[in-house]
């Protein structure tokens, strides 16, 4: 791994009925890392955290290079974009132009060309309180204006929520541009599959406050696959679960087994040294994938 975007050392938040942590994370420059999870396993409050908008109870976070929590971290914030979950409320009486009036003013780099161009190509209509935008053009203008002064980490948070599909095209678009220099760093949250697989070099999985594995977005979604297997005559002497990579078994009819493996090459590779045979495969989804690491976690 290059250069560092964010990392993360032994980060533990307590809240009344939610632990956050212990986390370990690194998340390295100039790639897109989706973080991944079901509902409230804490990734919003992940953001937070990065963004010094909530403290910790232990552990350490550095990013881009400076320790957050130490300081004026004015210099730092002008090198992030941020969108978050929810639009902040209190501003719905201003209009679009006022917000990013107001908001320029902390960016040296804010380019107005830039912002102009983003709310072109998203269809947004300036003149409106954000009040009364709608959801989805509420996103927009939020996306833009987190995109104007070029951060070098952009952290988005569910960034799709509300967009119809025209708008959710442009923001795939406007986000391999900006990708493009090679130097920017994304971290998103996203529960859309089609968007993750797009978008993400890297997904990290995050699980009940935990993050439970990082990978690399190709070899994961090469490497697990569900595997139909017949075990023939052999049943008794073959323990499926010593296959690598096991996960599941179940009987799907005679002595056929449906098997899901997260390391599919190595367990063909062992079916073949057991002489059974591989009747039938399939890559497995990302959201699949998510469903076997929640159950094994609820297991463990
Ligand atoms: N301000 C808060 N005070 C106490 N608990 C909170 C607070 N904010 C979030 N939580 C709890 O922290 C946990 C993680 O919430 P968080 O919003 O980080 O999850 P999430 O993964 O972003 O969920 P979603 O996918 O639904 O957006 C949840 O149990 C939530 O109830």
């Amino acid at each position: 791994m290059d250069q560092v975007a964010v990392r993360l050392q032994g980060l533990v938040q307590k809240r009344a009925h939610f632990q956050l942590g212990p986390i370990d994370l690194v998340i390295p420059a100039g790639y897109v890392t989706a973080i991944v999870g079901p509902n409230g396993s804490g990734k919003s409050s992940l953001f937070r955290l990065i963004l010094d908008l909530a403290k910790p109870d232990r552990g350490e976070i550095e990013v881009l290079g400076k320790k957050v929590g130490s300081g004026d971290d004015r210099l730092l914030k002008q090198r992030i974009g941020y969108v978050s979950e929810k639009s902040i409320d209190i501003e719905e009486n201003l209009r679009a132009n006022q917000k990013a009036d107001f908001e320029r003013q902390w960016y040296p780099d804010w380019d107005v060309n830039r912002y102009q161009e983003l709310l072109r190509r998203f269809d947004v209509e300036t003149n409106l309180k954000l009040g009364k935008m709608s959801k989805g053009m509420r996103r927009k203008f939020d996306i833009a204006l987190a995109m104007a002064h070029n951060p070098e980490l952009l952290l988005l948070d569910e960034p799709s929520s509300g967009l119809d599909p025209i708008a959710w095209k442009t923001m795939i678009d406007v986000i391999h541009r900006y990708m493009e220099r090679g130097d920017r760093t994304v971290v998103m949250a996203s529960h859309i599959v089609d968007e993750v697989k797009r978008l993400a070099d890297y997904i990290a999985f995050v699980i009940q406050g935990k993050v439970i594995g990082v990978y690399e977005k190709d070899s994961l979604l090469e490497s697990w696959h569900v595997l139909y297997v017949d075990t023939g005559n052999s049943s008794e002497r073959v323990n499926l679960a010593q296959m690598p990579g096991y996960c599941s078994a179940k009987v799907s009819g005679g002595t056929t087994h449906k098997v899901v493996t997260s390391e599919a090459q190595k367990a063909q590779s062992w079916l073949a040294s057991m002489d059974i045979p591989v009747i039938g495969q399939q890559k497995l989804e990302l959201d699949e994938i998510l469903q076997v690491l929640m159950e094994q976690t609820r297991g463990a």
